[in-house]
């Protein structure tokens, strides 16, 4: 699922770093064909809302469609008496809803801001009701059941936005806090799956179809709920669609985290991997899942108020066309959940043959192996209906049936035996009610599916495999013991660059940045990796130890599209003994690991005039900091260090990365993370916040609109004098 304007955030910045990795930055585009790929992407996903000038017609579009009430009133989706009402929410437009992200004491802060800087401004504040006369408060409402109170969602549409200042300022302050990780701007029904797949930070985790990669964000920050220590699970976020994982590339990099990876498959066939089994050491065994998210491609019907151009192109034949697909990536997804592991199938579709059709067929297939859970008690104050347990399938041109024999000849390759639901007497096997149905007028939000698997025992045809012991360098044949080596794939049309890990403290660039950064000895170096076999090390990456071993045992047989967080960066300044500087992105992965030569505990004041200095060739002079600040940094050699600072009364901490200048002091830090930690400070940070409201009100609405995005989402640490920057995108594809 994807939320409005986010969507296009991601898009033009993943565009602007795909143009990157391909050479052609600042080039001419070539419009037509970026008209046409976007033209072709739309197709593949539905559900999603073209970029660029179509946006505008929206408010154009008839909110109607016969086949579409015909086929859901005959569906019964929902009961008579709420009808009218479902149909009139469908055709409103969406509230807005976002989640206060990162550290905890970090999210406890930002919430009070939002609370008593934004929320409070337009608390008592109307709106008029898209095409009526009526007018209702933007009544801020905190998601009962979303874990930690962290989430939001408020009657305001992107109309709404440019209608007043304190609603600007509050579009504003979500925009520059996405950017900076703070925020994640999210349709309040997609924060649903990852909610109830209840990740643990033990656990390996798979979001087969991931992109763009909201619900991967969750799994991350889920995967982090224990902040003192790195998880020894990880996240697999896959996507069969090339460009796109470089969007999931973009929500890993917001979040910081060493334990995940980006992959590339039709994940229908995702393949078997393999890895370390600590049980038996030196071998491997099949990488099995702990929780798997298996947020399908989809008809996207349940999204028209966010996509109101559904209403002109909706049929059925949309629904009985991505069954077959929906159930294969389920199918795939139960093979690799391990026994006891949870799965969570979803759609942002009503139609009960993309929905409860596919989650029948699953448990049929399975029998007694995977059974559905009922979720509900994770999800208290949520409003939904239980899962259908009749349907009837239809052909495109209307007709509905009610047994596959009653299909005609002409329809039987479209409506398939396996999309009608199961007799009356055997509706007790299958306890489709415990499915969960989220329709818009329940809380005002998007329609969705969500039903919860977990896996009891292995599948029928999984018991007829006898696992064979596998030992170091036979890894990845489990799948392919009879056949003659396969020559290695050329995977997809893009070669990544390698993974190159350290072969230990002995890499000659290592030593150097071990003495600097008074590294303690219990530092796995191993975990450490460039994106180059030969020439100069530029930026060194970080995994967390698992992670790394799922890349070096499967690297051969999964597209891995990234994976690590940006840790040093190559700075060959001839004021610092070591070649390589701290990098922001990993800093709080290596944090607990340097020593205390490198860091400055920085007073309040102090900090917050490094981080308003916004002109990197004048820092500010060591004299203008508090003498507490000048007596630390006295003794410390010029280069590279850690800028720490803690509020005892609000428990706040922030860690930054900085420098020791000859004669000045200065944070390393992008722009949306100096305005992020500036807003956190309570200090001004008005120099790097344009008034956007005045400025929108001169520009047409999709210009103002995009033009904010792009500029937060796209700014770059200011250059080092030395040249380096910390723009350059980790992956490259040739
Ligand atoms: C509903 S979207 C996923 C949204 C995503 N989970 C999120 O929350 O941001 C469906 C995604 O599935 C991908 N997809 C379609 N077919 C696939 C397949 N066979 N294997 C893997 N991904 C697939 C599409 O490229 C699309 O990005």
């Amino acid at each position: 699922m994807f939320y409005f304007y986010n969507f296009n955030q991601v898009r033009q910045v993943t565009l602007g770093a795909y143009l990157r990795r391909m050479g052609r930055r600042n080039r001419n585009v070539n419009k037509f064909a970026q008209r046409k790929r976007e033209r072709r992407e739309q197709e593949k996903n539905p559900q999603e809302k073209p970029v660029g000038d179509t946006r505008k017609h929206y408010e154009e579009i008839v909110r109607e469609n016969a086949a579409f009430e015909e086929y859901y009133k005959t569906q019964k989706v929902c009961p008579e008496e709420e009808w009218s009402t479902f149909m009139k929410t469908l055709k409103e437009n969406l509230p807005t809803a976002f989640r206060i992200t990162g550290s905890k004491c970090e999210a406890a802060a930002l919430m009070n801001i939002v609370k008593s800087e934004y929320f409070s401004e337009i608390l008592n504040m109307k709106l008029q009701v898209d095409g009526q006369n009526e007018e209702e408060e933007i009544k801020p409402i905190n998601l009962p059941w979303y874990p930690g109170g962290l989430a939001w969602q408020l009657r305001l549409s992107r109309m709404d936005i440019r209608r007043s200042e304190p609603l600007y300022k509050l579009h504003n302050f979500l925009v520059a806090e996405t950017a900076a990780g703070g925020v994640s701007r999210q349709e309040t029904v997609s924060m649903i799956p990852p909610v109830v797949l209840d990740v643990q930070p033990h656990h390996k985790v798979l979001d087969m179809c991931a992109a763009p990669g909201s619900k991967t964000a969750q799994l991350i920050e889920f995967l982090h709920a224990d902040e003192d220590k790195t998880p020894t699970g990880f996240v697999m976020a896959n996507d069969v669609d090339n460009s796109r994982c470089y969007m999931l590339v973009h929500q890993a990099k917001r979040l910081n985290s060493p334990c995940i990876l980006i992959t590339n498959h039709d994940s229908a066939v995702m393949p078997s991997l393999v890895i370390n089994d600590e049980q038996n050491p030196g071998s491997t065994k099949p990488l099995k899942f702990d929780r798997i998210l298996c947020d399908v491609p989809c008809s996207g019907d349940a999204t028209l108020r966010k996509n109101p151009d559904i209403w002109l192109k909706w049929s059925t034949g949309n629904g009985n066309n991505l069954h077959g697909i929906q159930y294969r990536v389920l199918r795939r997804g139960c093979e690799l959940l391990a026994e006891g592991g949870r799965l969570v199938y979803s759609t942002c579709s009503f139609n009960p043959v993309e929905n409860e059709a596919v989650v029948h067929r699953l448990l049929q297939e399975t029998g007694d192996a995977v059974k559905l859970v009922d979720a509900a008690p994770m999800l208290p104050g949520l409003k939904f209906h239980k899962g259908m347990t009749y349907w009837r399938p239809a052909s495109k041109d209307m007709v509905f049936y009610d047994e596959y024999e009653d299909v005609p000849e002409k329809w039987q390759t479209v409506v398939r035996p396996q999309m009608f639901p199961p007799k009356t007497e055997d509706l007790h096997k299958y306890n489709l009610d415990k499915c969960i149905r989220i329709l818009p007028h329940h809380q005002d939000t998007g329609g969705f599916f969500v039903a919860v698997f977990e896996k009891v025992s292995s599948l029928p045809w999984e018991k007829e495999e006898k696992p064979q012991p596998q030992t170091e360098g036979t890894e990845n044949k489990a799948d392919d013991k009879k056949e003659p080596p396969k020559k290695k794939r050329r995977m997809g049309g893009f070669r990544e660059d390698p993974f190159v890990f350290f072969s230990g403290d002995s890499e000659d660039v290592f030593p150097s940045i071990k003495e600097y950064y008074e590294l303690n000895p219990d530092f796995d170096s191993t975990c450490l990796l460039t994106r180059c076999h030969v020439g100069k090390k530029k930026n060194i990456y970080l995994v967390s130890p698992v992670v790394k071993d799922v890349v070096q045992r499967n690297e051969n047989s999964i597209k891995i599209i990234n994976t690590g967080v940006k840790t040093f960066v190559r700075c060959d300044n001839k004021n610092m003994t070591c070649p390589f500087r701290l990098s922001q992105e990993g800093l709080q992965s290596v944090l607990r690991c340097i020593g205390p030569k490198r860091r400055v505990r920085i007073l309040k004041q102090d900090l917050i005039t490094v981080l308003q200095n916004d002109n990197p060739s004048n820092p500010p002079d060591l004299k203008v900091f508090s003498e507490h600040t000048q007596n630390l940094v006295k003794d410390l050699a010029t280069g590279s260090c850690v800028l720490e600072y803690q509020d005892l009364e609000s428990n706040l901490q922030l860690t930054l990365v900085g420098w020791r200048g000859v004669h000045s002091l200065r944070a390393y830090t992008a722009t949306p993370d100096t305005v992020h930690y500036l807003r956190l400070l309570g200090a001004d940070y008005s120099k790097y916040d344009v008034n956007k409201f005045k400025k929108a009100s001169e520009v047409p609405d999709t210009e103002a609109d995009s033009g904010v995005v792009t500029e937060t989402a796209d700014a770059t640490e200011p250059a080092e004098k030395n040249g380096t920057t910390e723009s350059e995108a980790q992956s490259t594809s040739s």
